[in-house]
């Protein structure tokens, strides 16, 4: 035992210190110790404290509140409560499903959840079939009713038949003993061999039967513990997080339909709910993907494929995947939305290098072959058919979109037969692995290579309409084919690649002939020349490619966009902003590139338009482009450039003779003094239509007035009168001859 007066006793737990004497010092003398901070600990080891004074203690009602207090708060203590309710709830849960399922088996009741699935889902011909077959069910179960009515006497007759065969047949068995023998006593030999195997049967049930009696009720417990463990029938508290969780976990039927049952939307959630377990009605298979899975889903009637777009957020949430992880599309079949859930984290997964940087024997056919440009979603090849079409790539600033366009071209520059002209009205380096490749290379941000730019596309539309009356000439009856395209120098494919072209949609310089060189009005020159490429320019092989930033109305005109075969689209910044870079029908279609990540999706274009395989009633393709750094550009570069004999580049293009607008007013003028402005547009498209086909009455006065001939109403018309114009003309050609002599 410790002494507690002794300060010099060890006890077996320490020193012990006499208190006593301590708190008699204390009382006597200040303590010159500074006062120990309240949360300082005490060294309480090795002392033994003495019990308080029992009046100190709080009452033991307090003590034991805290006692449980601390005993719910322990984690231990939470865990085991858990534990214990989860698995109680597995029983539990377990004996309802079993019932359920033997109420199925007995019942019509899944019959009747069927065809109310169906009549939910508006398959009117699938609930008639479920209750034919309910029908057929009710029959067959009336038939059996009313065969057990009978069961007794069948089963009284049936055992008397069988004991007296049974009989019969072992004191037969016996009789031939007993000849064989010759021993009489052989013949109930058999029937007493059957006899004592029932007796031993009976022992040995008797034995069984206690301890079967007590494990039995165990053993249907422990069955339905592990129906219920196995779908994890218990509240969510009681599970294991990570039971709980789904974060990355596999797609089932299960979960779609919850996550669909889920989205906020009124019929689908009370559907649903009606088709019980049979929601699952609604998915088709779930097929492996790429890095995902894809399933189609009919959604019940009263339900549009739009509402489940645009709560893609949710639906991504509600399978606990991020909003760029699932995809929905709108395949064929009516009232179907078509899902492809990535796995989790899957698509921030880099993907491999470019066949143009792993095959250094790479060849390229504009005619035979398709670009490798990336992998599509399933993460199968995404091959781009570049022939004869015209291409538009747009995104936000450093999203990529050089460098996917430059991919493109890189392949292609793989075939000798095309010849590049190239403008980057950017200029910072990226295209210059073109220079030696490409015949033109404009590189710059400024006015001035704007208006090379546009000199560029003005001159490849003189030649695309020489190209036309020579191909007209040519009798050619299937345009212009891979020979003549190889073999025929006039009529080989021109890519015209413009990138940052919404530079020159907002260039504010006027030329000469006071037409603007940005804009986008009919006399707008950059504009007007990318028009008519597009309106023309594939069918003799002169195909425009442009990539723009971030897209508007004024940096890329509705024409411009709408005249791109292949349409492309970078992460944008709104769903607006993905209708410009895509066309309606391809958002409404499922195409989101707004719905990208900026900065983590670089290189990931939504593509729509020709040019990609599409899957029947697919409207775009989300493709992951290969990377193509600088570096490896330039070796792929100096490979097409191996292919070629020296090629010259520019960097700079001619400006091209343009039509005379005031010179053609005059002209159509005739020898009227004044004629309707409404007239003037007409004869003017008759006299040259490719330039003044789609001139409206303000562009016209644009460049009437900026001339000084501005139109004038007479006699409440607006007319051009042709003294004014006459005037202007010579004005103008007095200047040019001061300039000269100047
Ligand atoms: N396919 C890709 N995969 C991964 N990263 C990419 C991919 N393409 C581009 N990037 C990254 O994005 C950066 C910007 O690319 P790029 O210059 O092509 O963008 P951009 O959209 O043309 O930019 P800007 O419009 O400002 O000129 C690259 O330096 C590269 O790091």
């Amino acid at each position: 035992m410790n002494q507690p007066h002794s300060t010099t006793d060890t006890a077996p737990g320490g020193v012990v210190v006499d208190l006593d004497k301590a708190r008699a010092a204390r009382t006597t003398t200040p303590d010159p110790e500074p006062p120990v901070a309240a949360s300082t600990p005490l060294p309480l080891q090795g002392v033994v404290l003495p019990n308080p004074r029992h009046g100190d203690r709080p009452p033991v009602w307090t003590r034991g509140r805290n006692a449980v207090r601390v005993l719910l708060a322990d984690e231990r203590t939470r865990n085991g409560a858990r534990f214990a309710v989860r698995h109680g709830a597995f029983v539990f849960a377990g004996g309802a499903i079993a019932a359920r399922r033997a109420w199925d088996g007995r019942t019509l009741s899944r019959y009747e959840r069927m065809m109310r699935t169906a009549e939910a889902q508006g398959m009117h011909e699938q609930a008639l079939e479920w209750e034919v077959r309910a029908a057929a069910f009710r029959s067959a179960r009336h038939q059996r009713r009313m065969d057990l009515l009978k069961a007794p006497q069948h089963v009284a007759k049936g055992a008397a038949i069988g004991a007296g065969t049974a009989l019969g047949g072992l004191l037969l068995l016996g009789v031939v003993l007993a000849i064989a023998e010759k021993d009489l006593a052989l013949v109930v030999a058999p029937t007493m061999t059957v006899i004592e195997l029932i007796r031993w049967i009976v022992v040995f049930v008797s034995i069984v039967w206690g301890p079967l009696v007590t494990v039995a009720p165990w053993l249907a417990l422990l069955a339905l513990w592990s129906v219920g463990r196995k779908r994890q029938a218990a509240p969510a508290w009681t599970l294991p997080a990570a039971a709980v969780s789904t974060v990355g976990a596999p797609i089932t039927p299960s979960i779609v339909v919850t996550a669909l049952r889920d989205l906020g939307i009124a019929p689908m959630r009370a559907a649903i709910k009606d088709m019980g377990d049979a929601g699952a009605g609604m998915l088709g298979p779930i097929r492996i993907a790429g890095c995902g899975v894809e399933v189609d889903v009919t959604l019940p009637s009263g339900v549009s494929t739009e509402e489940v777009q645009k709560r893609r957020r949710k639906l991504a949430e509600n399978l606990s995947r991020h909003e760029h992880e699932v995809f929905i599309s709108i395949p064929q079949a009516a009232r179907t939305v078509r899902l492809w859930i990535a796995d989790s984290g899957a698509l921030d997964e880099p993907i491999g290098p470019s066949p143009l940087v792993t095959d250094a024997d790479m060849s390229a056919d504009l005619y035979t072959g398709r670009a490798p440009w990336g992998q599509d979603l399933r993460g199968d090849a995404a091959l781009l058919s570049l022939l004869q079409r015209h291409l538009l790539i747009t995104g936000l600033s450093n999203q990529g979109k050089t460098a996917s366009l430059r991919a493109l071209a890189l392949w292609l520059a793989l075939d000798t037969s095309v010849e590049f002209r190239l403008a980057d009205l950017k200029g910072v380096g990226d295209w210059r692995v073109f220079d030696g490749l490409a015949t033109v290379l404009i590189q710059g941000p400024t006015d001035e290579h704007v208006i090379e730019a546009t000199h560029m596309l003005e001159a490849a539309v003189r030649e695309m309409e020489q190209r036309l009356v020579l191909l007209e000439q040519s009798g050619a009856t299937d345009g212009v084919t891979r020979e003549m395209a190889r073999n025929d120098p006039r009529f080989h494919p021109i890519v015209l690649l413009v990138d940052e072209a919404q530079v020159a949609f907002m260039c504010p310089v006027v030329g000469d002939d006071k037409r603007p060189y940005g804009g986008t009005k009919a006399t707008s020159r950059y504009f007007m020349a990318a028009r008519k490429i597009h309106n023309q320019g594939r069918a003799v092989n002169v195909v425009l490619w442009q990539g723009t930033q971030d897209p508007t109305d004024q940096n890329l005109p509705k024409l411009v966009r709408e005249g791109a075969h292949i349409r492309a689209s970078l992460v944008l910044g709104s769903e607006e902003q993905a209708r410009m870079a895509l066309g309606d029908k391809a958002v409404n279609g499922g195409a989101a590139p707004h719905k990208l990540r900026m900065g983590l999706d670089k290189g990931t274009v939504v593509v729509a338009g020709d040019g990609v395989k599409l899957a029947p009633g697919q409207s775009s393709i989300t493709i992951r482009t290969h990377f193509i750094s600088g570096e490896d550009a330039i070796v792929i570069g100096d490979r097409a450039k191996a292919l070629r004999a020296g090629v010259t580049t520019l960097h700079s293009a001619e400006p091209v003779e343009q039509a005379d607008l005031l010179a053609d007013v005059a002209t159509a003028l005739g020898d009227a003094p004044r004629v309707r402005t409404q007239e003037v547009l007409q004869r003017l498209a008759a006299l040259n239509p490719g330039e003044y086909r789609e001139w409206t009455f303000g562009d016209l006065k644009q460049v009437l007035e900026a001339a000084g001939a501005a139109p004038y109403k007479s006699d409440g018309q607006m007319v051009v009168g042709r003294d004014r114009v006459l005037a202007a003309l010579s004005e103008r050609d007095q200047d040019t001859d001061d300039s000269h002599e100047a």
